[in-house]
């Protein structure tokens, strides 16, 4: 079968700075597939070189096939992605947002009102979708930006930290809009997480990405067993990542304080 995502021995530099350094990675098709890592590990740029926005200067990615630096249309009609980054309008509507990106996308005009109607409904802010965004919680505008990336019908949805900033319940929230989304049409979720427990209870499979390269790859119950009995999926992190865990944390807290006001704060 052929995989949703390939990368082989992909490598990315940003001036001295090597961000990928010799990537492998594979993910079937219809997996949910968690990329973990400490701030600076390379997801990413591993992402954005994924998603087309980042050239592969050396080593080739596919997407169902289909090389992302030769083929990068088509590839760009096979993906959806929700960026770490708002990009909702908070002076439109959820349904005028989600609008403008199934015209960007070039949905057939006599469709386009149906999908978008449709996929507020699976996001759940159906009854919101007339009211402007920045009147929504943190939570219903990663389902609008949700929305926004799965207008289009994506075989692979990706998302940078799709629930950092969002409290528990809506993050379960999001969680659960993804899962029912990805059920009924089968389509691959690639996602990058902080959240080990998110990783461990959403997962399929995860690979722990250190220093531009993915140190191990597995479902968490595989990661947790090699390690051993009573083994969480934080111990598998440290286990391959020296002590930066602790380093991670901090920059961690740091940078989710950051985020936090980022990505949940009322689009405004
Ligand atoms: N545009 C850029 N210019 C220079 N250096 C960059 C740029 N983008 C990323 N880097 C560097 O590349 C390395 C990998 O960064 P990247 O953002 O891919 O990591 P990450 O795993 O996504 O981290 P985080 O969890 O903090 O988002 C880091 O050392 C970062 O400082």
């Amino acid at each position: 079968m052929t995989p949703a995502v390939r990368c082989s021995g992909v490598r990315h530099a940003f001036g001295e700075t090597v961000a990928v350094d010799g990537l492998d990675l594979e993910i079937e098709p219809g997996e949910v597939f968690g990329l973990l890592g400490p701030n600076g590990a390379g997801k990413t740029t591993t992402i954005r070189m994924i998603t087309t926005l980042l050239p592969v200067p050396s080593g080739t990615i596919e997407v169902l096939g289909r090389d992302v630096a030769r083929q990068r249309t088509a590839v760009r009609r096979l993906i959806g992605y929700v960026p770490q980054q708002l990009s909702a309008d908070g002076t439109l509507t959820g349904r005028e947002n989600v609008a403008l990106f199934a015209r960007l996308y070039d949905l057939p005009r006599r469709t386009r009102a149906a999908q978008v109607t449709s996929v507020l409904e699976a996001v759940d802010l159906a009854d919101v979708a007339d009211r402007q965004a920045k009147t929504y919680s943190g939570g219903m505008v990663r389902r609008l930006e949700l929305a926004q990336a799965l207008v289009s019908a994506p075989r692979v949805l990706i998302l940078d930290e799709p629930t950092v900033g969002l409290d528990p319940v809506a993050r379960e929230g999001v969680w659960d809009r993804i899962e029912a989304v990805r059920s009924a049409t089968g389509m691959t979720v690639l996602v990058t997480t902080h959240s080990m427990q998110e990783a461990d209870e959403h997962c399929e499979r995860v690979a722990l990405m250190h220093r531009g390269r993915v140190r191990t790859v597995g479902s968490p119950a595989e990661l947790k067993s090699a390690l051993g009995p009573g083994a969480t999926l934080d111990d598998v992190f440290r286990h391959h990542t020296g002590d930066d865990l602790a380093g991670d944390l901090e920059n961690g807290g740091m940078r989710d304080v950051r985020a936090t006001r980022r990505t949940a704060r009322r689009v405004g």
